[in-house]
C-alpha cells in the first residue's frame, strides 16, 4: 500500500491522547505520515454533572465524528467503552486493538483494600456500574460522584475528597501510573464494563482505504470479545444510564460471556447475573454469545429499555 497522510482526531486528555499517539506510532512505523487534531468535546466540558444525567454515550466522540464527517480528519482514536453500542451511519469501527488491562483498579493513599475501608467511607466513582457492584460488596460505604479525566480524578483523591476511588486499570496503566493502583478487583468481585481497556479505531464508512490498512492492525481475539460484550449492552438498551457489566474470557478456545445487571430505579435490588460459552471465530458469532447472554439477562429479571 502507498503511503498515506491521516489526521487523527482526538480529545486531548492525557489519556485520548496516549491512545491517538499510539496508533500514530503503528501507523508511522508502517510508512504514513500522520497528524494528531486535539479536540474538545462536549463530555470534557461538562464536569460538573454525572454523564448520565446529561446524555451518556456518544457525548465523548460527537465532535470526533463531525471532524471525519467534513474530512478534517481521517479516523478518531477511542476507548471503545465510551462509544456507544450503534454508530450513526455513515461511520464505522474500522479495527478493535489489543486489550490492556480490562478490570478495575483499586486507588487509595491510606486503604490497601476496599476490607480495610472503615464502616461508611467515602468512594469515589461516578459508574453505575461501580456503585451497584461496591454497594454489593460494601453496604455500609459512602459513595460519592467522581468525574473529570484520570489525572483530575487523582488529584481529587490526593486533596482528600475521598477514602479511595475505583478507576479502570488500563489507563493508569497507559499513562505509566501503576503505582497508584493497589490492586486490581478480580473480575468476579467486579465485572468490567463492555470494551473496557480497549481502543476502537471510526472512519467514516465510505474510507475503504482506511477499512483496508485498518483491517490489518486489527487483534481479532480481542475484536470478537468486546462485540460479545457490547452486544449485551446493544440488546439491553445499554448506555451511561443503566449499571450494566459485560465481560468475556477466553478458556480452551472458548468465549466465557458473564454480565450483570442492576436496577437503576431500584438500586439496593440483587444484581441479575447470567452467564454462557460458546466456541465464537468470528465477529457474527460473537453477536450471538452476546444476545444469548442478554437474554438469559432478561429472562432472570432483567429490564432492557427502548
Ligand atoms: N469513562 C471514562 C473512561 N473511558 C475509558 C477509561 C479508561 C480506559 C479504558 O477503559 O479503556 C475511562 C476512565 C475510567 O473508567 O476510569
Amino acid at each position: 500500500m502507498s503511503s498515506l497522510s491521516l489526521t487523527i482526531a482526538t480529545r486531548e486528555s492525557q489519556l485520548a491522547l496516549w491512545q491517538a499517539e499510539h496508533v500514530q506510532h503503528i501507523l508511522q512505523r508502517l510508512g504514513h505520515q500522520v497528524n494528531l487534531l486535539g479536540m474538545t468535546t462536549l463530555g470534557d466540558q461538562i464536569l460538573d454533572r454525572t454523564l448520565s444525567k446529561v446524555g451518556g454515550k456518544g457525548l465523548f466522540v460527537k465532535e470526533l465524528e463531525t471532524a471525519l464527517e467534513t474530512g478534517r480528519a481521517d479516523l478518531a482514536v477511542h476507548s471503545l467503552k465510551d462509544v456507544p453500542m450503534e454508530l450513526p451511519p455513515g461511520f464505522a469501527l474500522a479495527a478493535v486493538l489489543e486489550r490492556e488491562d480490562p478490570r478495575d483498579a483499586w486507588v487509595s493513599n491510606h486503604y490497601a483494600s476496599l476490607q480495610d475501608l472503615p464502616q461508611g467511607a467515602v468512594v469515589g466513582t461516578s459508574s453505575l456500574r461501580r456503585q451497584v457492584l461496591l454497594r454489593a460488596l460494601r453496604p455500609d460505604l459512602d459513595i460519592q460522584p467522581l468525574r473529570g479525566n484520570v489525572n483530575t480524578r487523582l488529584r481529587k483523591l490526593d486533596e482528600g475528597q475521598y477514602d479511595g476511588i475505583v478507576l479502570a486499570a488500563a489507563g493508569l496503566k497507559r499513562l505509566a501510573m501503576d503505582a497508584r493502583i493497589r490492586h486490581a478487583f478480580d473480575t468476579d468481585t467486579m465485572l468490567p464494563a463492555a470494551g473496557q481497556g480497549a481502543l476502537g479505531i471510526e472512519v467514516r464508512s465510505d474510507r475503504q482505504d482506511l477499512l483496508d490498512l485498518f483491517a490489518g492492525l486489527a487483534d481479532a481475539r480481542t475484536w470478537q470479545t468486546v462485540t460479545a460484550e457490547r452486544a449485551v449492552s446493544r440488546c439491553m438498551g445499554g448506555s451511561c444510564s443503566m449499571p450494566l457489566a459485560a465481560h468475556g474470557e477466553w478458556q480452551d478456545g472458548q468465549l466465557w460471556l458473564r454480565a450483570a445487571w442492576g436496577d437503576e430505579a431500584n438500586p439496593n435490588a440483587p444484581l441479575v447475573s447470567a452467564q454462557a460459552s460458546a466456541a465464537v471465530h468470528d465477529l457474527a458469532s460473537a453477536d450471538a454469545l452476546g444476545l444469548h447472554v442478554a437474554s438469559l439477562l432478561q429472562q432472570a429479571g432483567a429490564q432492557g429499555r427502548r
